[in-house]
């Protein structure tokens, strides 16, 4: 494969170790105060360069259309920057990361996007350059170009390097779908959490401002929380649905996951500190 006409990356999904709402700016959006870690499994996403000026991508998504798809609109998005309009790409997303759950695969894919086209396309562009086109298409981009487990502040394009311990999860998957949007437009949500002062504490003494409101909207988060609970320390991520327990190794992990009731999914992965997409592009 030559690497200046194709190029496979991998789009980790991500766990907000925890989440504090510290207040809420003038255009709605609320600022938070976040920890950002990878996690060890992936969308993988190919990129065949072109020379038709256009963008296609092929994904196997019946929930989302081309149009929608944020690897396309990331894309789309690149185009004014190219010297040579007749640079084009065919792009290929194989989808693992469940889609809705706070586990930010859409926002990473696009964030591998930006970054796998800044390399073929030779765009050039300042890693600042891209978070601030990135933060246009979702909140969670930046950290995603970033490629380091974070200390997030403001909605998420203030980064402070972090180094949480890199544990296994299992991570599970209520089977319900929470909206980011109604979450965040809640009269009950918590918006009045002080600001931490940096990292001072371990991630697990902190909280998820939204877990209580979305247990209580839906159940079977609630019920996934209270089963996990029994095997390990235990929280939501994002705005949900997907709930994590963090865990010593890999085995105790998995023996958790052989006892999940029928009624959810789940996965067991490790955190990472360095996003696979990052390494891939900096090492491959
Ligand atoms: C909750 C997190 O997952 C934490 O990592 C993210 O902040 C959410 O990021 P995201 O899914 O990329 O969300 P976006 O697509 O940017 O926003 C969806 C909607 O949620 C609300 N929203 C989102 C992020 C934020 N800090 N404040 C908000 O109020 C806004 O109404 C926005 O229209
Ligand atoms: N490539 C993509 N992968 C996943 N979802 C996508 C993609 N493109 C667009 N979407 C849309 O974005 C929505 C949110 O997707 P995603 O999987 O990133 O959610 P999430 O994990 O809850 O994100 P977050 O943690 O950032 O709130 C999906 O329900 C889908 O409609």
């Amino acid at each position: 494969m030559d690497s200046s006409t194709e190029l496979t990356l991998p789009a980790p999904a991500k766990l907000n170790l925890f989440l504090h709402i510290v207040g809420r700016r003038n255009d709605g959006y609320h600022e938070l105060e976040t920890l950002f870690q990878f996690l060890s499994i992936s969308d993988e996403l190919h990129f065949t360069l072109t020379n038709d000026g256009t963008i296609s991508l092929t994904s196997g998504l019946t929930e989302v259309t081309t149009d929608d798809n944020l690897v396309y609109r990331a894309a789309l998005l690149l185009l004014p920057h190219r010297q040579d309009t007749s640079l084009g790409v065919q792009i290929t997303l194989d989808k693992k990361i469940p889609m809705g759950g706070g586990l930010g695969g859409g926002s990473s894919d696009a964030a591998t996007t930006l970054l796998a086209l800044n390399r073929l396309w030779q765009l050039n562009l300042t890693p600042q350059q891209l978070a601030d086109i990135g933060l246009q298409l979702g909140a969670d981009v930046p950290v995603f170009l970033f490629g380091r487990a974070a200390l997030a502040q403001g909605i998420g394009e203030n980064l402070y390097p972090a180094q949480p311990k890199e544990s296994w999860y299992l991570v599970i998957n209520p089977g319900v779908h929470v909206s980011t949007a109604d979450i965040f437009q809640h009269p009950d949500l918590p918006r009045d959490s002080s600001r931490i002062k940096r990292q001072a504490r371990h991630w697990l003494m902190y909280r998820n401002d939204c877990q209580q409101l979305v247990s209580t909207l839906y159940p079977p988060v609630a019920k996934a929380l209270q089963w996990l609970l029994e095997y390990a320390p235990t929280r939501m991520t994002g705005t949900g649905a997907c709930v994590f327990g963090c865990f010593e190794n890999q085995a105790a992990a998995q023996k958790a996951l052989a006892e999940l009731p029928a009624e959810f999914s789940g996965f067991v992965a490790q955190g990472l500190n360095t996003s696979p997409a990052w390494q891939a592009l900096h090492t491959g």
